[in-house]
């Protein structure tokens, strides 16, 4: 029977059926301070062991300084919770990568470019975005910490299989439009929750013209349509990126390609959804309201509760311009912003920085906008470093920062004050996201370089082809 790319992945890893459910192998856990703490108190209570501790990684991302390398340096509080990562990583034999060393990183940043994602693999972790790792054909979904208990205890994680959406972006991007584009533009179109209890597969000419980090900001952004996983199937690109990395297959790469290459849809598949896109149409994107959904191109006035039809749509567009402080009918570019966020696991890749360096070089910081850099991870900031970004960045009044989750959700103390508004190349604009009453628009690396410079949204194509 013709398969779908979820469905080969789903039912190469299903050991057993409960009650009409799956139980799946998981290949790759990934855990962090903030959701594992109570999993391995809850495995202490129970007087279990880690079944796999070779299959489990950890990083500390969320709660730590992009200041200073203390693990107090953010309060008692997030200091408690790193150190009880290394207590529990210690006592259960779980590698973990520390503050300050080399391999620390968001934790979606982290784990593929150490090679630990690989196309087929079932990979979880207790953390929304974990949706990211798709990008490698891999199924990766996030969950709550009583599953991060029952994998840490058991390897396996009872699961329904969910619908499948094909969404399909084919054509040539024009110049400046990258991936986050692309992916604000597909949740515009299909609205924050239009994905809710599928799996999207990605494909299309343009999908494949990608580079992996863009592919992974892609995948990274299916949870904010509501989708439990987004997938890419795995091809050269990702086969080229893999080969080397610290944990991918060595000796046995080939061997390993032979399988990655049947990871694809068959072509007489069926989806229950199917959604079109063309890359030529999209323009840069910037969020007006407080769910990604809520895009427009940057040119675009920005629509009244009246374009829409559904009163609930009406409802929440109202609250968001309220929210926002946004007049319907405006553009973004008279709109100013106060700070620039530049970093995520979105957007916190070393291609991403490249991107934002390029509009970077081409001036100063506005006077009003405090602007931050925070690479996605420690190899990320060293690479930057070796190129000589960070010194584009610091030259043009931009700071630069050490590796973390940041103001993407301001677990640190990097956290907007009420009415501040930001170009972040984060993935949530939720009300209070980043500090309370602080107001998000989320845009692509380039476009939020721009708006620094200018002191306002800005089309990054007025920067001309030298980006
Ligand atoms: C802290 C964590 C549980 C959370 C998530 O699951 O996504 C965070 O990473 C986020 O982006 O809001
Ligand atoms: S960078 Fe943001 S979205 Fe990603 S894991 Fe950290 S807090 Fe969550």
């Amino acid at each position: 029977m013709a398969k779908t790319l979820y469905e080969k992945v789903f039912d190469a890893h299903v050991i057993d059926t409960i009650d009409g459910d799956s139980l799946l192998y998981i290949d790759r856990h990934l855990i962090h301070e903030v959701t594992s703490p109570q999993a391995f108190a809850g495995l202490e209570g129970k007087q279990r062991k880690v079944r796999r501790p070779d299959r489990t990684i950890a990083t500390m991302d969320h709660s730590i300084s992009t200041r200073s390398l203390a693990l107090d340096a953010c309060g008692p509080q997030n200091a408690l919770q790193l150190k009880t990562l290394q207590q529990n990583c210690e006592a259960h034999g779980i590698r973990l990568f520390p503050v300050g060393h080399q391999k620390q990183g968001i934790v979606h940043v982290m784990g593929p470019e150490l090679g630990l994602i690989q196309p087929g693999m079932t990979v979880v972790c207790g953390d929304s975005h974990t949706a990211t790792h798709g990008a490698f054909g891999a199924l990766a979904f996030g969950i709550g910490t009583s599953q991060v208990e029952h994998v840490l205890a058991t390897q396996t994680l009872k699961q329904s299989k969910a619908k499948s959406m094909l969404i399909q972006v084919d054509g040539t991007l024009s110049q400046g439009i990258t991936a986050k584009d692309i992916v604000l533009a597909i949740i515009g179109k299909i609205g924050h929750a239009g994905a809710t209890g599928y799996v999207i597969e990605y494909a299309g000419s343009a999908i494949e013209s990608l580079s992996m980090e863009s592919r992974m900001t892609i995948c990274n952004m299916s949870i904010e349509a509501g989708a439990k996983a987004g997938m890419i199937a795995p091809d050269q690109v990702t086969f080229d990126y893999l080969k080397g990395r610290e944990y991918a297959p060595d000796s046995d790469f080939d061997a390993a390609c032979e399988y990655w290459q049947s990871l694809h849809s068959d072509s007489d598949a069926s989806f229950d959804a199917v959604i079109n896109l063309h890359a030529d149409d999209i323009q840069p994107q910037v969020t007006w309201g407080t769910n990604p959904g809520q895009v427009i191109g940057v040119s675009e006035p920005i629509p009244g509760p009246d374009s829409f039809t559904d009163t609930v749509e009406q409802e929440s567009a109202r609250k968001a311009l309220s929210y926002m402080g946004l007049q319907a009918g405006a553009t973004l570019d008279a709109v100013s912003v106060s700070h620039v966020f530049i970093g995520s696991c979105t957007n916190g890749r070393i291609e991403d920085l490249r991107a934002a360096a390029s509009i970077a070089r081409h001036g100063k910081v506005d006077n009003n906008v405090t602007a931050i850099v925070v690479p996605g991870s420690a190899a990320v900031k060293r690479q930057a470093e070796a190129e000589g970004l960070d010194k584009i960045f610091t030259e043009s009044g931009f700071e630069w920062r050490l590796p973390g989750c940041s103001m993407c959700l301001g677990m640190n103390d990097d956290i907007l004050g009420a009415q501040d508004r930001c170009a972040s190349t984060s993935n949530r604009n939720f009300e209070g996201r980043q500090g309370r009453g602080a107001r998000t628009h989320l845009v692509s690396p380039a476009m939020a370089a721009a708006a620094a410079l200018r002191g306002r949204f800005t089309d990054v194509r007025e920067f001309g082809e030298s980006q």
